[in-house]
């Protein structure tokens, strides 16, 4: 039996709702096998983050050759990736070892508008990462900063998106600002596909507090579709349903931001 091995290059979250434990989480869930290579290490909960430390460079390094001397990667993630050294040697192997199947998640902003990662790394993704990426997963504020606009419009998010696949991403899935609710109670994706068609993808938007993880989790379940076969289209709507489903079904875990519901999909 073989099964398409999925790589994610990221940060440890040690409550297991987000960073590499929910990457890791999702492509168990979509049959795939996952490799994941640590950048640092996060303590936090759902209560909010007490400490973080990054792992040594030499140690990443060499993570790096034990999974690509040993295993064929199908396609790779990256979640949080806070230094311009890392970036680097991200972008050396994933080129090296011609991963063509390379969704980029741009950890730079939370879902709130809050800053996580310095100016150098955020320019260091925009020159080594989002020119090498099949597909880029910004959220509304991400967006932001990687196209240089305000988003106020439906249309500014298919200029934002424009700009961004000038930068050099084929595929551009910008998450809608879960503040633009729709008549119907929706929010809604913005695709922007190689071939220049925009397509959106609507969704209720769930009155939770069960959401730690979901941006980890919808680009994991993106690359796992895409190493498995599907066209990138088609990967973004199965992760969205696979989305909406785990924030509806709330998981009684952690006492305020607690995780997303895994199995949600498989409740519906
Ligand atoms: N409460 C919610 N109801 C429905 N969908 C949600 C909810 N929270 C997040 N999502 C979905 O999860 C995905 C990740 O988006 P988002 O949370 O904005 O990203 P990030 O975690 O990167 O900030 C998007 O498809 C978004 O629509
Ligand atoms: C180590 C680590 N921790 C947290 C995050 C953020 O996860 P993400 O899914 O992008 O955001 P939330 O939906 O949890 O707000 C991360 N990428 N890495």
């Amino acid at each position: 039996m073989t099964v398409p091995q999925v790589l994610t290059i990221a940060g440890s979250d040690c409550d297991g709702s987000a960073g590499a434990q929910a990457d890791l989480l999702t492509f168990f869930h979509q049959q795939t096998y996952g490799l994941s290579i640590m950048t640092s290490c996060v303590a936090g909960n759902s209560v909010g983050i007490q400490d973080s430390t990054d792992l040594p460079h030499d140690f990443i390094v060499n993570e790096f050759e034990s999974i690509f001397s040993d295993f064929h990667v199908a396609g790779a993630k990256t979640g949080m990736l806070s230094s311009p050294d890392v970036i680097e040697v991200t972008r050396y192997y994933l080129e090296r070892y011609q991963v063509k199947n390379f969704v980029l998640d741009p950890v730079i902003m939370t879902k709130h508008g809050a800053q996580l990662i310095g100016d150098k790394a955020v320019s260091a993704i925009i020159r080594k990462l989002i020119p090498i990426s099949l597909c880029i997963t910004p959220n509304f504020y991400e967006a932001q900063v990687l196209s240089g606009m305000t988003i106020k419009s439906e249309q500014d998010y298919y200029s934002a998106a424009l700009t961004i696949q000038s930068e050099g991403a084929k595929n551009v899935l910008i998450k809608g600002s879960h503040d633009d609710v729709d008549d119907k109670g929706q929010i809604t994706d913005y695709l922007l596909s190689e071939d220049g068609q925009l397509k959106q993808y609507k969704k209720a938007l769930r009155p939770t507090t069960h959401i730690n993880g979901t941006g980890d989790t919808l680009s994991a379940c993106i690359v796992a579709e895409i190493a498995k076969g599907s066209p990138v289209a088609t990967a973004v709507q199965t992760a969205e349903d696979y989305l909406l489903n785990a924030v509806t079904w709330d998981l009684n875990i952690g006492s305020k931001f607690g995780p997303i519901n895994h199995w949600g999909i498989n409740i519906s």
